[in-house]
């Protein structure tokens, strides 16, 4: 709490005080329940489960599309990582590639620009071959009212969230249509893309946009022998997320309370879900839509869930309320 406050004076100069009065609650730590549902750690899928397979991860720099390329070369997977930050994509696939003893390459590519798309897979064909296994996990968001909104605000999300995740399916899709190849494509969404909301409204839009891509796809394209599948992850703490969508932290603890299972998810636990879904254990699922929120969108969703807060004392009352009550 006093480490949010701190930080939040240094890049504000907004005073203690004034950061209380604005935001009285703090960030927040698990519930009780959340012993009931400690998060394994361990990789899921047996060794080897990718050993010859090459992996295409966007956004696989930091974050979940780090663990999930992490845990898909622990599986014997060669990786390619591609994001705009090339920098921060080497030393990641420096720091994971020693970790796992497979090579993890990074290629520099913006996925809203379709020629840099087409220039990054000429690179990957170069060093890896086509890819067996693609995970559209990059994504761009900021919470803002839509009256505080710019038109280039709106661009700059939908270009990287639906475009960049088109552009990038089209041109690996072609060639690997071309080559007579199959494969799985995983994308990575949120469990607003379903329900839509305020305040992320371009990435609700643009997430919902690439689900509708998705879908459409696992249609169209089984026969070329590829499957398309999405994971809807409720919160779980990077850096990119919880810097844009909660920058002071005072909003956490009412996001964990709505948590049924009590606590955030872990990289480590999506990073497994995905390696699944992208596996040869899964060649049936195509068109599915996974969410992995620990129960955070049927808490909220439920107009009745609030009774959750009702005492034993309470409820003898109420009971005892309703059925006194004669006739309508
Ligand atoms: C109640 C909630 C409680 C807790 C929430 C906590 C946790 C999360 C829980 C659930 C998460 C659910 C979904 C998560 C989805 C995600 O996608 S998270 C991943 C987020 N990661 C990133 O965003 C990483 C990449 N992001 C970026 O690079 C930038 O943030 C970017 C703005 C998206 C793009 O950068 P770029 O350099 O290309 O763009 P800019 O030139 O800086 O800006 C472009 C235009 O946008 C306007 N802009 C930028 N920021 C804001 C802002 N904060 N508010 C309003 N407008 C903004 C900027 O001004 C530009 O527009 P212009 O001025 O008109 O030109
Ligand atoms: N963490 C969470 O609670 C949740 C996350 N998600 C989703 O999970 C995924 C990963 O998010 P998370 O790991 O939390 O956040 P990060 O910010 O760590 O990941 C986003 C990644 O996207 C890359 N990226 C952004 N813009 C572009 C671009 N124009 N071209 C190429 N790459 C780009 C970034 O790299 P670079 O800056 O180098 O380009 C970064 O590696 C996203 O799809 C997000 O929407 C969904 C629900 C909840």
């Amino acid at each position: 709490d006093t480490q949010v406050q701190t930080a939040w004076h240094r890049w504000t100069g907004v005073d203690r005080q004034t950061f209380q009065r604005f935001f009285p609650s703090s960030p927040g730590s698990p519930l009780p329940q959340s012993q009931f549902f400690p998060p394994a750690k361990d990789v899921m899928l047996p060794t080897g489960s990718f050993n010859n397979r090459v992996a295409f991860i966007t956004g696989g720099g930091t974050g979940l599309g780090r663990a999930m390329t992490t845990t898909l070369s622990q599986l014997g997977a060669q990786c390619v990582i591609a994001s705009r930050k090339l920098d921060v994509l080497q030393q990641t696939a420096d720091e994971i590639s020693s970790q796992t003893g497979n090579k993890v390459h990074a290629v520099q590519c913006d996925v809203r620009d379709p020629q840099a798309v087409s220039v990054c897979v000429d690179q990957m064909e170069t060093l890896t071959g086509l890819p067996d296994v693609i995970i559209n996990n990059a994504a761009g968001n900021f919470v803002c009212p839509s009256e505080r909104l710019s038109p280039n605000g709106w661009k700059s999300i939908t270009d990287i969230v639906l475009n960049g995740t088109a552009f990038i399916t089209l041109e690996l899709g072609k060639r690997l249509i071309k080559s007579q190849r199959g494969a799985s494509f995983l994308a990575i969404t949120t469990i607003y893309a379903e329900s839509g909301s305020g305040f992320v409204v371009p990435s609700a839009s643009a997430k919902a946009g690439v689900e509708a891509l998705y879908k459409s796809l696992a249609a169209e394209w089984g026969r070329y022998g590829h499957r398309f599948n999405i994971i809807q992850p409720g919160p779980i703490r990077t850096k990119g997320a919880f810097s844009r969508l909660d920058p002071t932290g005072a909003f956490e603890k009412a996001m964990i309370s709505r948590i049924p299972t009590g606590r955030l998810g872990t990289p480590e636990e999506i990073a497994n879900l995905a390696a699944y879904m992208s596996s040869d254990f899964a060649t049936w699922m195509s068109g599915a839509v996974i969410r992995f929120d620990g129960g955070e969108y049927v808490s909220m969703a439920g107009e009745f869930n609030e009774l959750r807060r009702v005492t034993p004392d309470q409820w003898k009352m109420m009971e005892a309320m309703i059925r006194n009550t004669k006739g309508s």
